[in-house]
C-alpha cells in the first residue's frame, strides 16, 4: 500500500478562493497587520508569503518591520494603538520575538477580538473549555486538510507529537472537539514509537528532522508533518522520516506543501471571522 498524499498547497488555495470571493461581497476589505520584530531572514519569508496571500484574497495586508532593538515597552505601545484602530481587524506578532521581550507580556496586550493567531489567554482558554472563538491558524488548518481528505476522526485514536501553545496543545483540543481519543505525547514521553504505532491519526510537531521512523507508522494511519526544519543543506524537511512512511501510511502530508500553506491560508480565514464579528456582519465561525 502507498499513501494518498495531501496535497496542502490546493486545499489552502481552495479556501483562499472561497475567502476572496467572500470579500468581494463585503462592504470593506478586511485588515490584517502584522508586526516583525527583527530580521530573521526565515521569519522575513513567512511574512513575505501571508502578505501575498492576503493581497492576492483581497485583504489589506501590512507589514511593520520594527529594529530587533525595539523595547517591549514600544512594542506594546504600537499594539495599544492597532488595538484602539478601527481599521484593523487582525493583529499578528511574528514569534520568537527577541530575548529582551517578554512573549507573554505581548500576547497578553493583543486585543482578544482582533487575536487573528489565538494565542492570546482568553482564546486559548475559551478553546480549552470547547467554546472555540479564534483558534490557532496550524491545528485549524489541520482539522481542514483531515476533512477535505476524507480521514474519519470522530472515535479515532489520535497522537500529537509536541505541546506547545502554537501547534501541539490546541491540536490535542480540537481533536478532542472532534471525538477522537488523544493521546499527548512529548520529550519526556517513555515509549513514543510504541505511542505512534497506535494511532489511527499522527501529527507530528517537534522541529526534530526525520523523528518519526516508517515503522513507527501503523498500516493505513495518517501522518500529519507539522515539522518544518531547514537542513544543513539548505532544504525543509518535516519532522517525520517521509519516504520511510509512505509504504506504512493510508495518508501522509509533505513538507514543503502540507500544513504550512493552511497556516496561512487559515490566518486569512481567522482575519475574515475577526473583520465579520467586530463589524457587526455574522459571528466568528467555530
Ligand atoms: N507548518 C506550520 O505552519 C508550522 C510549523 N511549525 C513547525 O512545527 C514544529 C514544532 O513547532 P513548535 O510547536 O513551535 O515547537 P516547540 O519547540 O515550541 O515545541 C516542540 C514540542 O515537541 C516536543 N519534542 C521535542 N523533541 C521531542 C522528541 N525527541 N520526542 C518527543 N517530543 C519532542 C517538545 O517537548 P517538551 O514540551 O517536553 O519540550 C515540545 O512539546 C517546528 O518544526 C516548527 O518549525 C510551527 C508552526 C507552524
Ligand atoms: N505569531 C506567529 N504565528 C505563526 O503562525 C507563526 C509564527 N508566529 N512564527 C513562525 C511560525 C511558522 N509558520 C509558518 C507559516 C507558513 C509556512 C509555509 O507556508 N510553509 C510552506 C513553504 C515553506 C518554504 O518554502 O519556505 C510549506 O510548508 O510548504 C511555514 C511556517 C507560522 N508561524
Amino acid at each position: 500500500m502507498t499513501a494518498r498524499v495531501i496535497d496542502g498547497r490546493a486545499v489552502a488555495a481552495r479556501l483562499r478562493e472561497r475567502l476572496a470571493a467572500e470579500i468581494a461581497s463585503l462592504p470593506f476589505a478586511p485588515k490584517l497587520v502584522v508586526l516583525l520584530v527583527g530580521d530573521d531572514p526565515v521569519s522575513a519569508v513567512y511574512v513575505r508569503n501571508k502578505d501575498k496571500a492576503a493581497r492576492a484574497a483581497g485583504f489589506t495586508s501590512e507589514t511593520e518591520r520594527l529594529s530587533a532593538a525595539t523595547t517591549e515597552a514600544a512594542l506594546l505601545a504600537r499594539i495599544a494603538a492597532l488595538n484602539d484602530d478601527p481599521e484593523v481587524d487582525g493583529i499578528l506578532v511574528q514569534l520568537p520575538l527577541p530575548r529582551h521581550i517578554r512573549t507573554e507580556a505581548v500576547l497578553d496586550a493583543i486585543d482578544p477580538a482582533k487575536d487573528v493567531d489565538g494565542f492570546h489567554p482568553l482564546n486559548a482558554g475559551l478553546l480549552a473549555i470547547g467554546r472555540p472563538a479564534l483558534v490557532p491558524c496550524t491545528p485549524k488548518g489541520v482539522m481542514t486538510l483531515l476533512a477535505e481528505a476524507g480521514v474519519p476522526v470522530a472515535g479515532a485514536r489520535a497522537v500529537v507529537i509536541g505541546r506547545s501553545n502554537i501547534v501541539g496543545r490546541p491540536m490535542a483540543a480540537l481533536l478532542t472537539l472532534a471525538d477522537a481519543t488523544v493521546t499527548l505525547a512529548h520529550s519526556r514521553t517513555r515509549d513514543l514509537a510504541a505511542e505512534c504505532r497506535r494511532a489511527e491519526i499522527l501529527v507530528v510537531a517537534a522541529g526534530r528532522p526525520g523523528l518519526v521512523r516508517g515503522d513507527w507508522v501503523a498500516p493505513g494511519a495518517c501522518v500529519i508533518d507539522v515539522g518544518i526544519n531547514r537542513l544543513a543543506d539548505g532544504r525543509l524537511a518535516g519532522d517525520v522520516a517521509y519516504a520511510e512512511a509512505l509504504p506504512h501510511a493510508g495518508w501522509i502530508t509533505p513538507v514543503p506543501g502540507g500544513v504550512g500553506p493552511m497556516t496561512i491560508a487559515t490566518l486569512l480565514a481567522n482575519t475574515l471571522a475577526a473583520a465579520r464579528a467586530r463589524r457587526g456582519v455574522g459571528a466568528i465561525a467555530a
